[in-house]
């Protein structure tokens, strides 16, 4: 080919690509500020691993509202309550999307779970089986005792460990306790069993359960760069086989369980667990196979790790600060007393423990940057574009230590929360640790419900201090990365039980399998 033939292919080439991008850039519209990005990588690797941290700092330095470019995609960080009522109450329908990686996209198998889903038919659907059926007050409460028996377990378990020969006054790791609580309660409730018998030994089903849970975690995790890059991804395409693997491993897993109830259910009736009562509700719904096992999975996921995070950061700040443990440990013995342990019901008469608990969401958010939402349309936020597909996330870990709109924020000082009725369920929004509006966390009122119960009898039956020579000011107190922040460093404590009977560190069974 000669030089002039050659030259409008080359003229097309420099052209196409800029024509695209200018293209793109008037589509966006007047993106918010943010930091530089680099070309096709964005900020990706400008980007502090604990991503609530990093954005707070960033926020400082570009505003309240900015662009982040994660690859080539943009979202939309949003870090003060006004903004987040913005997002979360006023554009909240044009921003209930979800963006789906590769990953999500196949273990949700295209959204039609809830977490995963869009906001459309699919989703109001089976938010309403959540809110009306599965979360309804009334099973809640029928599903009590399962919670009250594994928080005995727990105390039970801490009163072996640190009454051990040898063990007395040595520091234990807190987090085990507390995950065992966690799993044994979130199994009963979705599955109707607990896998894990008197002896701490999990079950095969059980086992096959942690199996199924973290291949999951590392097949997501497995995810390169081409996640954020779109013109990358031909070139790294997902591992099919490795995903179809485990879906059917997870169906296989979910099925049985459903049979082994739908057999019990012809002879005893349907119980309160989700599997007994999404297997009774299927055809009110109309809710496909995917759908009944995606919603189960949904629960594990987000049920768990939430509540073991929150107990574990609360417990750090009650140790670093002994006058707000005395104050509640006062309040638990005059209104309880020490001659039983506490229960679900006494939790509306100790105004000073929901402080506690609420003081220690505000503070250590298990989920700070809540799951990203994304905008199905475009919408104008604070006079910027927040373009078609953006993400949106608010930083609720940065509004709970707004300055702007709490005194002293870092300080841990439950008695805010007795000095001004603060809602954290999602409508005062300075503390959103279960976001606002209409994704907002269906189980919040079951998780404060176990955090305050743990936290409870923690208290009650147990003082807690750090280990010799550690001194408050030398707890690791930084998070974990990751979309829930665990402490980095699992606490480790002293703990001295505070009841003189025995039989009250025992666990009281409930069989409601
Ligand atoms: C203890 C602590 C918990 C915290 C702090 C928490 C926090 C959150 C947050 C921040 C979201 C995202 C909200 C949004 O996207 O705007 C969420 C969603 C969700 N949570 Fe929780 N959660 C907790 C416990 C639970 C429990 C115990 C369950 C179930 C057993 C649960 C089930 C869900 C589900 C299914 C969603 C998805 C809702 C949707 O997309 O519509 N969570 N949670």
């Amino acid at each position: 080919m000669d030089t002039p033939a050659l030259l409008p292919l080359a003229l097309a080439l420099v052209a196409i690509p800029i024509a695209i991008l200018l293209f793109n850039r008037i589509r966006r519209g007047r993106l918010p500020p943010g930091p530089r990005a680099w070309p096709v990588v964005g900020n990706l690797f400008d980007i502090h691993p604990v991503r609530c941290r990093c954005f707070m700092e960033w926020a400082g330095k570009y505003g309240p509202i900015m662009t982040v470019w994660l690859g080539t995609s943009p979202t939309v960080v949003v870090s003060t309550s006004e903004l987040a009522r913005e997002v979360l109450k006023n554009n909240d329908q044009q921003l209930a999307d979800r963006p789906r990686n590769r990953s999500s996209e196949r273990f949700s198998r295209g959204g039609v779970d809830l977490i995963w889903a869009d906001y459309g038919p699919h989703y109001i659907k089976v938010r309403k089986l959540c809110n009306l059926e599965l979360f309804a007050p009334r099973r809640m409460e029928a599903l009590r005792p399962i919670r009250e028996d594994e928080v005995t377990a727990m105390v039970e378990s801490i009163y072996r460990a640190i009454t051990a020969p040898g063990e007395e006054g040595k520091p234990m790791v807190m987090r085990k306790h507390l995950s065992m609580v966690a799993f044994n309660n979130i199994t009963r409730l979705t599955f109707g069993k607990r896998f894990i018998d008197a002896a701490g030994e999990l079950d095969e089903q059980g086992s096959e359960l942690k199996a199924i849970v973290n291949n999951g975690i590392k097949i997501g995790a497995s995810l390169t760069i081409a996640e954020h890059i779109r013109v990358l991804r031909w070139l790294n395409p997902v591992d099919e086989e490795l995903y179809n693997a485990h879906s059917a491993r997870r169906d296989r897993f979910t099925r049985r369980i459903m049979d082994e109830h739908a057999r019990e259910l012809e002879r005893h009736g349907a119980k309160q667990h989700f599997v007994d009562a999404l297997f009774t509700l299927r055809d009110k719904y109309d809710l496909s196979d995917d759908t009944v096992i995606g919603l189960l999975w949904d629960m594990i996921t987000a049920g768990t790790d939430t509540t073991v995070i929150t107990v574990e950061w609360a417990m750090a700040e009650l140790v670093r600060n002994p006058r707000v443990q005395m104050k509640a440990q006062e309040e638990l013995d005059r209104v309880i007393g020490h001659g039983r342990v506490m229960l679900e019901a006494d939790i509306p008469n100790l105004p000073y423990l929901q402080a506690v608990v609420k003081e220690s969401f505000r503070l250590h958010p298990p989920t700070p940057l809540m799951l990203p939402h994304k905008a199905s349309t475009s919408v104008k936020i604070a006079g910027y574009d927040v373009p078609k597909d953006a993400s949106v996330v608010v930083n609720v870990w940065a509004v709970a230590r707004d300055p702007g709109v709490w005194d002293n924020p870092l300080e841990y000082r439950p008695e805010r929360f007795l000095e001004e009725s603060i809602d954290i369920k999602g409508s005062d929004y300075r503390v959103l640790p279960f976001g606002a509006g209409r994704r907002v966390c269906p189980g919040a009122q079951l998780g404060i419900s176990l955090v305050a119960s743990m936290i409870g009898h923690l208290l009650h039956q147990f003082t807690w201090a750090l280990p010799d020579g550690t001194r408050p000011e030398d707890l690791d107190m930084m998070e974990s990365p990751g979309l829930v922040t665990f402490m980095a460093t699992p606490l480790q404590v002293v703990a001295m039980p505070r009841l003189d009977k025995e039989e009250l560190f025992k666990r009281v069974p409930v069989d409601m399998s």
